[in-house]
């Protein structure tokens, strides 16, 4: 594990909650990019220089990093190239932002070629509008190694645009595949489910629980960056489950757009279980909440959200309920569970299944032939047969979505009039 110092620059009409706050979640990121934080720093802004680490300021941090050491400094706040370049300069050490934190958490977590994709576009889209600047910078002095940048010309700006867009192509023909394959599942009549929520809320472990199957769980931020789908049975019916990568807040638009699949699965879903931690301060949760709602408010169709009121297990009895009364007008269809113990499971599915899209229940009764055999047992992989007599004729108790049911319906005339 590598050291790092943390810089929260004090955000001007911010409360000290809020910016101890921002501390804490830079804490959260720099454990999920395995770092070992040996000192953390909040800065008052100087208030002549808004928009500048002051001199002095910036000498601090310096000081602290002769003595310490640290294989990076990161700030909370981002920072220009020439704040970057200067920085580093006096405290002899990599200096970074959060931006480039959650960079290189995603880089490490991309397993996918598509997903590794995702995050060198979202690089590049970082680095175009520095990359001019950055050059210049290089050119007044030699600093080789700045910024992860070996060598440098003059032709590193049109580089770097032609990368992107190389990057964009091959991603718009891999989208186009995986639209195809979400097509497919829901015309084969599987529901979609996903879940979605913060960072640290539980989704992965939730997941688990759900599914019953092992995927990766760590207490980290980002453990799922390709979206993960599994079968789900809902009292019967059969979805699929997808966990998704958690919210940031402040995501800035080049990282939203390195998670666009993954969000997509979000968006597309018939109905979303929005995780949400409920041992976090009420404040923090209601922030959090305002957030998710702000992401789908944009982008939703036609989704029901059911919300998750996850890691129950963490509180009593008493403080949980008051809790879920201040947040109750931000979490629609509450459910309190445990992703860890189970608890709430079973009536979170039953909500699930209550706003899944609905089926029709219905007899059918075929001839005894070849064909209706294999009526009965595409309706096997299309419904739920509940029940299933055969005599003269086949007679068939079958649950299914209203396409099935029409189909079934023309095929009981069909194969009947022969
Ligand atoms: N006590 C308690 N801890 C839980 C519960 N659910 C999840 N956790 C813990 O919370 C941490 C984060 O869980 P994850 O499932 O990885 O969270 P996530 O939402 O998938 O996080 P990202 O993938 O980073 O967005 C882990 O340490 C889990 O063990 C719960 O119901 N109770
Ligand atoms: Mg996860």
């Amino acid at each position: 594990m590598k050291d790092v110092i943390l810089v929260q620059r004090r955000i001007p009409r911010c409360s000290e909650s809020e910016n101890q706050r921002k501390l804490a979640e830079l804490r959260e990121l720099a454990r999920a990019g395995n770092y070992n934080v040996v000192s953390e720093v909040i800065q008052t802004r100087n208030p002549d220089r808004q928009y500048q680490v002051g001199k002095g300021k910036a000498e601090e941090v310096a000081e602290l990093a002769l003595s310490e050491k640290p294989a990076k400094i990161i700030f909370y706040n981002p920072l220009s190239v020439t704040q970057v370049y200067n920085l580093s300069e006096m405290c002899k050490c990599e200096v970074i932002d959060k931006f480039q934190l959650i960079l290189e958490i995603f880089a490490s977590r991309a397993t996918t070629r598509r997903s590794r994709m995702q995050v060198e576009l979202a690089k590049l889209e970082y680095e175009l509008p520095r990359a001019r600047k950055i050059v210049s910078l290089l050119k007044m002095e030699e600093r080789p190694g700045f910024m992860g940048l070996g060598g440098y010309e003059d032709s590193y700006e049109q580089d770097v645009k032609k990368r992107i867009s190389r990057i964009k192509k091959e991603l718009s023909t891999g989208q186009r595949d995986s639209e195809n394959l979400r097509g497919y599942r829901h015309s084969k009549g599987f529901s979609l489910l996903s879940l979605a929520g913060y960072t640290n809320a539980g989704k992965s472990t939730l997941f688990r629980s759900l599914v019953d199957e092992n995927v990766e769980v760590e207490n980290m931020l980002f453990t799922t960056l390709s979206p993960t789908t599994r079968y789900l049975n809902i009292n019967g019916r059969w979805t699929l489950l997808t966990d998704t990568v958690g919210f940031i807040e402040d995501l800035p638009h080049f990282l939203v757009d390195a998670f666009r699949s993954t969000l997509e699965d979000v968006f597309r879903a018939d109905i979303i279980l929005l995780v949400v931690d409920i041992s976090e301060p009420v404040d923090v949760i209601r922030k959090k909440l305002a957030v998710s709602h702000e992401i789908f408010w944009e982008q939703l169709e036609k989704a029901t959200i059911i919300s998750a009121i996850n890691k129950a297990d963490r509180l009593s009895p008493e403080e949980l309920s008051s809790r879920l009364k201040s947040i109750a007008y931000l979490a629609p269809n509450p459910v309190v569970v445990s992703a860890k113990t189970g608890e709430g499971l079973d009536e979170l599915k039953d909500i699930i299944y209550s706003h899944l899209p609905e089926w029709k229940r219905f007899t059918l009764e075929l001839p005894m032939s070849g064909e209706s055999m294999s009526a009965v047992s595409w309706l096997f992989e299309e419904g739920i047969v509940h029940s299933i007599n055969y005599g003269n004729t086949v007679v068939m108790d079958v649950e299914a979505r209203n396409e099935v049911y029409h189909k079934a319906r023309s095929l009981e005339k069909r194969l009947s009039f022969r």
